[in-house]
């Protein structure tokens, strides 16, 4: 047999880096069109250099618009400039997402110390732990605080009073990074005045400035030539189109890369860019199918089942019926119809279901639901190991009337 790997040898012809810095978890030594918001953060940071206290700093923008990036990137500079004598954790809230688990986080940060439970110690005693051995060390903590915006949402201002109080009692600081422009209103006032934060916005990038990142992303990566201006532009734009995207816009010209080069084809073209934004959907959507809670996923395919025995869109109360059938046939006890309300809401949030309302003259008012995408749904759904021994036998077509809930 021929050896596979020969022809893919060829990819040496126009990789000349690594393909691993156009990752979207690279974070680049450089960030074109962040100069200012660079110099911003630098210059509000700076009185640590001089043993003082910085102002709180909260970052505002759109996704993918470089707010991580840049607040990495200027802390790994404050860390190689003051050394020891700053210790920088980065907390990304949609993980710890309580003062609790950040505090044990950072509690379990120290080198060489005794690491704590995760669970199970009272609070008290963790703050205490982390006060003696940031005072011993004599530190300045700065804490990224990545989506902080998710603390609130879990816990009210309490979690993000807890951490600036600790920051009061020690010596530090907060970078506080979030999509949601309104999150300051959204704070109560004592923990509004005690963060007293400066603000930094990140506009969203236009077309041309995706051009030039694009540029630098893969200056020294790929070879020139090989991706066609043409194919670029495309990228620029359609993160542009996409708030300013520069992640979407990187992802698309490296899944275009990685396919070009599998393929063996001679160059990237603005047909590759289209074939890459295809797949680039396609993954969000298995990724948000492959994450629901598994009730979630049966009521989206019921949803589906019953449109297709329907061939129409399916009413809420015949979707519960099958829902049940389903329930069965896997082996689990079906949610109340409240529950699975609340279900559909959360599935119409994330785009997967469309939702109408139709008034049934003398039944009352029902509504009417339409997957979008079911089949790559279905199929996405049929991957779960719940659904391994699946039929589909119990699914039946029901009379739109008889099964009107209003509640669903
Ligand atoms: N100016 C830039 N130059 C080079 N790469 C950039 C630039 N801005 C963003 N990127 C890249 O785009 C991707 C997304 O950036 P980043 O995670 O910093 O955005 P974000 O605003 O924090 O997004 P989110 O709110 O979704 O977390 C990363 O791979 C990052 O390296």
């Amino acid at each position: 047999m021929d050896n596979p790997f020969i022809k893919y040898s060829r990819s040496d012809d126009y990789i000349i880096g690594n393909l691993k810095t156009l990752s979207s978890s690279y974070i680049p030594d450089n960030l074109p069109h962040r100069e200012q918001q660079i110099e911003l953060m630098a210059r509000s940071l700076s009185s640590i250099m001089h043993g003082g206290i910085a102002s709180n700093i909260l970052l505002y923008g759109q996704s993918g618009s470089g707010k991580t990036s840049s607040a990495i990137n200027v802390t790994n500079m404050l860390r190689s400039a003051a050394g020891d004598r700053v210790s920088i954790h980065y907390i990304n809230c949609e993980i710890y997402d309580s003062h609790y688990s950040i505090m044990v986080h950072m509690v379990n940060s120290f080198i060489g110390e005794e690491q704590i439970p995760n669970l199970g110690l009272p609070f008290d005693r963790i703050y205490y732990e982390l006060v003696k051995r940031i005072k011993s060390r004599n530190l300045y903590t700065l804490i990224i605080l990545d989506e902080i915006d998710r603390l609130l949402s879990k816990n009210g201002s309490d979690s993000l009073y807890v951490i600036l109080k600790l920051l009061g009692d020690t010596e530090g600081s907060i970078i506080g990074i979030t999509n949601d422009s309104s999150f300051i209103n959204k704070l109560d006032m004592r923990v509004r005045s005690r963060l007293n934060a400066e603000s930094i916005i990140f506009t969203p990038y236009n077309a041309d400035e995706l051009r030039d990142i694009l540029k630098f992303r893969i200056n020294g990566v790929i070879k020139n030539g090989f991706i066609e201006d043409s194919a670029i532009n495309l990228c620029a734009a359609i993160g542009a189109q996409e708030h300013g995207d520069a992640r979407k816009a990187i992802e698309l010209l490296r899944i275009a890369i990685e396919y070009c080069i599998r393929e063996n084809r001679e160059r990237v073209t603005i047909d590759d860019i289209y074939m890459a934004r295809e797949r680039f959907e396609m993954n969000i959507l298995k990724e948000s199918v492959k994450t629901l809670p598994i009730h979630s996923k049966m009521v989206l395919l019921s949803a589906i089942l019953t449109q297709e025995v329907s061939s129409d869109i399916a009413v809420t109360g015949e979707i519960y019926e099958n829902y049940k059938n389903i329930c069965a046939e896997i082996g689990l006890q079906p949610l109340s119809t409240r529950r699975i309300s609340d279900l559909m809401s959360s599935l119409d949030d994330l785009g997967l279901i469309v939702t109408t309302t139709r008034s049934m003259g003398r039944y009352g008012r029902t509504k009417l639901i339409k997957v979008s995408q079911p089949v790559a749904i279905k199929n996405y759904i049929l991957e779960d190991e719940n659904f391994k021994n699946f039929q589909g036998s119990r699914i039946v077509r029901q009379s739109k009337l008889r099964t009107n809930y209003d509640d669903i």
